[in-house]
């Protein structure tokens, strides 16, 4: 771990390091090398900073040499308590083989001319590899003497072997790069007494491996070179045999096998030497002064120096090679001595580094807690964050659901007032239309009327004129002509006076002739007499020519008469055909205007008091504007008494589309819906019905002798009949029913079968017709068949009403006239229909205090209306295709297509004016109201132009 981390500082740090990374060293191969050094430098300083570490190391070998021998001091500086120190410290003469020496007398060191080597400073070790290879040639030669000598001796032989050895590994230590497979070879070797052990880490020096007994330090060959010193020493570590325990010599340090435990451990290099004998090789194989080299009797002493004799002769012959090494050594020791500058300097920049690590290490503890703390805060921030954030988002949801709870009552409060205003705008927007359109209608009607009447007026005039011009001239002509007769008869005087004259003038000539005779015969003058006479014939001729001059005067203002009155003649008949051209436009112009305004027309009526006011209270009953338009009602509610005791009675108001005071007579009500009812002519549908409670007046308003029923159909009839000058002639067909207890019964059939003759009601989707099944149609040949019609249903109504109770107020009756028309001129078709409906008595269930049959009467009747109600409220809906119940009752789906889409609908509410049905006519008035605001859509006209073909 710590040579991990110390590689990668030098990683990091390679100028500090100072290392040349180019070389292509590995950096665990150079990991393993610094922590190889840095460990070796450690020690080294640690034992020159703590002698007294060493000084212990060397007490205990010098205990050790005190019971064995003078030179213990030695063989315990190599012994195996100071293998990890020896081989750490590689390269360098050991500390406790420096301090074992110290320990010494020095007195008693230098005696010893064996132990001369731990005279030697660490400086002379170190810096003098002369001395140190000539020791090792020593050591050889030593060993050739000693195989030569004694078996015993070999085993210190093996010993300076050893060192030699160590000695190589030093050597290789300091080797440049390229042999740094060696060097890390030998820095992972252990020497120790008895064997030699190799080690594949520091830590692991487990792996025992006995050096061979035949290696031999080589000297460096002729060419001197490192490369052939690497070799020789490859050589020389291949030159490993099998020492014949099982362990096999390793061809390359890669190769040596790492001896582990049962559980996978590494096995750990023996404290305590390894060897099969267990005599302590400490006590009986240093060469000393004193040793007795006797051969041990348990060893193969022959065998083992033929074997030492072999690796001797092996050695020699590779002297050459050693020679070439020793040539390299002075190289290598420079190359030493700059890597242990290198070394020092990276192990200063080791330390500073470790520092720095500590130190890095130290801040990142520091940073560490900081993290942790932060992180712990921050996951607490986060935490109470998340918490605020699930608060504020649980309130924040809180707020938005409020809100839109809030925003939808809002928007469906906005949505009612809008609603309401848009249904107050349409209301008001109806009324005004309503207003402008009757506004225009009576303008138009006032302008038609007022045109009608000015050409009325004109014709009349005109007419008057032509007469009083006729009458004029006929008594100038009179006169005239008896003025000529006069003078005619004054002429024959004339004449006859002149005859008479002529006579009495021929008479006096001849008496004159006779007088002259005479006077000649008796002498008179008679000239004077005859001027005279003269002149009174002169004058008289000039009176006859004035009377001839005069009636020629009288016969020229005669003639010019005439022309005149043919000329106001032909204006007559000019204006006749513009008022009947304008007639039409005037119905066109108004059945655009029943369609523009779509919705029901609703009338009120309040009929009159009787003039002896036996009917009790009169309420009161307000007419605003009856001067005016004629739309206001107000009427005065009944008393109410508050909680405080004060008692109050509340006006109502109501507006329609007409009221009609009590003193309003049938002619003037009809005036108002007589343009309605020619619609029917024109192919429209047309209904009209009167609601009110019973004794109101409807019956009177519908059918009695002048209601609407015989009026409509006179003028149905009569414009029918003046319509036949354009060309369209019409069938009209009646029919009458009644409406009973939920059954259709037949007016106009015979009055026997009232109430057993069941009738079903049928409706044509195509033609947009109903048809009630058997059925009387009365064809309507003249207006007087009305008449008839009407009495025959009043009639079958009273056959009936003797067998229950007053049938008109308890049925509703219905006057259906069928208007086909065709003009054979334009080729139009029209079919309308006018249903003129008198509705059974409003009045409520409660206030009837009906039992039994009236009951049952009265709730047909109250559902009969509530589904009409209920009818004209959806229609009032305007969705199209919405469900429209007319099949509810049978009075609604009688009138199904008479009720809105394409009809026109006129609804009469009537009023009592008394007081005790005034909450019933408030009622009425309110269901009325409801009606009127009802838009039901526009009227549409049936009428078609047929195929001349297929007639
Ligand atoms: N405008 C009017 N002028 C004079 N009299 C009237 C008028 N309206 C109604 N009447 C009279 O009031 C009475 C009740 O009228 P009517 O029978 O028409 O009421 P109604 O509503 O048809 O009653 P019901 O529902 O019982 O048929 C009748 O005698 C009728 O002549």
């Amino acid at each position: 771990m710590v040579i991990r981390k110390i590689s990668s500082a030098y990683t990091l740090f390679p100028e500090a390091s100072g290392i040349d990374l180019s070389t292509g060293i590995s950096t665990d191969h150079m990991a393993n090398i610094l922590g190889f050094q840095q460990k070796a430098v450690q020690s080294s300083f640690g034992a020159m900073r703590n002698p007294s570490t060493a000084s212990t190391i060397s007490s205990h070998s010098t205990s050790n040499s005190s019971r064995q021998t003078s030179n213990g001091s030695f063989s315990s500086s190599m012994g195996p308590g100071h293998i990890r120190s020896q081989s750490t410290h590689y390269g360098r003469p050991p500390p406790s083989f420096s301090q074992s020496t110290r320990t010494r007398p020095p007195n008693a060191t230098k005696a010893r001319s064996n132990t001369a080597m731990s005279n030697r400073s660490d400086e002379s070790w170190a810096t003098n590899p002369e001395r140190r290879d000539g020791m090792l040639r020593e050591s050889t030669r030593c060993a050739s003497f000693l195989l030569s000598q004694n078996p015993a001796v070999l085993q210190n032989n093996k010993l300076r072997h050893t060192q030699s050895v160590s000695s190589l590994r030093s050597h290789s230590t300091r080797c440049n790069t390229r042999d740094s497979s060696i060097a890390t070879a030998l820095q992972k070797m252990h020497i120790d007494e008895n064997n030699c052990y190799y080690s594949t880490n520091n830590q692991a020096a487990g792996s025992k491996l006995l050096l061979p007994p035949r290696l031999s330090y080589r000297g460096p060959d002729s060419s001197g070179s490192g490369d052939s010193w690497s070799q020789s020493f490859n050589q020389a570590v291949v030159l490993w045999e099998d020492p014949g325990d099982g362990l096999v010599a390793p061809q390359t340090p890669s190769h040596i096998p790492i001896p582990k435990t049962r559980h996978g451990n590494i096995r750990r290099a023996p404290i305590t030497p390894s060897s099969p004998s267990k005599a302590s090789p400490m006590k009986s194989t240093y060469l000393t002064k004193d040793s007795d080299i006797a051969a041990p009797t348990d060893w193969d002493t022959k065998a083992k120096l033929d074997e030492v004799m072999a690796c001797y002769h092996k050695i020699r012959e590779d002297s050459s090679k050693t020679t070439a090494l020793e040539q390299a050594v002075p190289v290598y020791k420079e190359k030493i001595m700059v890597l242990e500058l290198d070394q020092q300097r990276l192990t200063s920049a080791n330390k500073s580094l470790t520092t720095d690590l500590d130190a890095m290490r130290e801040k990142s503890v520091i940073l560490e807690k900081r993290l942790f703390n932060l992180t712990t805060s921050l996951d607490d921030q986060i935490r109470a964050h998340r918490l605020e954030i699930d608060d504020k988002d649980r309130a924040l949801r809180n707020e938005v659901e409020k809100l839109r709870r809030d925003n939808t009552d809002e928007m469906d409060r906005v949505l009612r007032n809008h609603r309401d205003e848009i249904r107050e705008a349409e209301r008001r927007a109806a009324l005004e239309i309503d207003d402008k359109i009757r506004d225009i209608e009576r303008k138009a009607e006032e302008k038609l009327g007022e045109e009608r009447n000015r050409r009325l007026r004109e014709v009349q005039e005109l007419e008057e004129h032509i007469a009083k011009g006729d009458q004029n001239k006929n008594l100038a002509l009179e006169d005239k002509s008896q003025e000529i007769q006069n003078l005619r008869n004054e002429l024959e005087n004339l004449k006859a006076a002149l005859e008479k004259e002529q006579q009495k003038k021929g008479d006096a000539e001849k008496s004159l002739a006779d007088l002259s005779e005479q006077m000649r015969r008796t002498g008179i003058d008679t000239t004077s007499t005859i001027t005279s006479l003269e002149a009174t014939v002169a004058s008289l001729r000039a009176r006859i020519h004035f009377l001839e001059s005069g009636s020629k005067a009288q016969s020229d203002s005669f003639a010019d008469m005439e022309s005149r009155l043919q000329d106001a003649m032909r204006s007559a008949e000019e204006s006749k055909a513009k008022l009947i051209k304008e007639e039409t436009l005037r119905r066109i112009l108004f059945n655009q205007v029943q369609e523009l305004k779509g919705n029901i027309r609703v009338m009120c009526r309040v009929r009159p008091v009787p003039s002896n006011n036996s009917e009790g209270e009169v309420a009161q009953v307000k007419f605003p504007d009856i001067d005016k338009e004629s739309k206001e009602l107000e009427i005065m509610g009944k008393e109410e008494k508050s909680s405080l005791g004060t008692v109050t009675r509340k006006t109502h108001a109501f507006s329609f589309d007409r009221v009609f005071g009590p003193n309003t007579q049938n002619e003037e009500v009809f005036g108002e819906i007589s343009q309605l009812v020619q619609s029917a002519l024109d192919g429209y549908n047309v209904c009209i019905f009167c609601y009110g409670q019973t004794g109101s007046g409807k019956t009177h308003t519908m059918s009695s002798a002048d209601g609407m029923i015989p009026r409509a159909t006179h003028q149905i009839y009569e414009t029918a009949e003046n319509l036949k000058d354009k060309g369209w002639t019409y069938t009209m067909e009646g029919s009458f029913v009644e409406v009973y207890n939920e059954e259709i019964h037949d007016l106009l059939g015979s009055s026997k079968d009232m109430d057993k003759k069941k009738h079903e009601i049928r409706h044509d989707d195509q033609k947009k017709q109903t048809i009630v099944t058997g059925l009387k149609t009365v064809t309507l040949t003249s207006a007087d068949t009305v008449e008839s019609i009407l009495k025959q249903a009043a009639n079958n109504r009273s056959v009936a009403a003797t067998k229950s109770n007053e049938r008109s107020s308890r049925s509703h009756s219905v006057f259906i006239l069928k208007l086909i028309g065709r003009n054979s001129t334009t080729n139009e078709t029209s079919e309308g229909t006018l249903n003129l409906v008198d509705l059974a008595g409003s009045e409520r269930l409660k206030q009837s205090g009906a039992e039994g049959d009236r009951m049952k009467e009265t709730q047909n009747i109250n559902k009969s209306l509530s589904c009409l109600g209920d009818v004209i409220g959806a229609l009032g809906q305007g969705k199209e295709g919405a469900h429209i119940p007319y099949r509810n009752s049978k009075l609604t789906y009688l009138l199904q297509y008479s009720l809105g889409g394409n009809s026109k609908t006129l609804m009469f509410v009537m009023a009592s004016p008394l007081q005790e049905h005034v909450s019933e006519t408030l009622t009425s008035l309110k269901f009325a109201t409801k009606v009127h605001n009802t838009h039901i859509g526009t009227a549409k006209r049936s009428t078609k132009v047929r195929d001349r073909n297929s007639e």
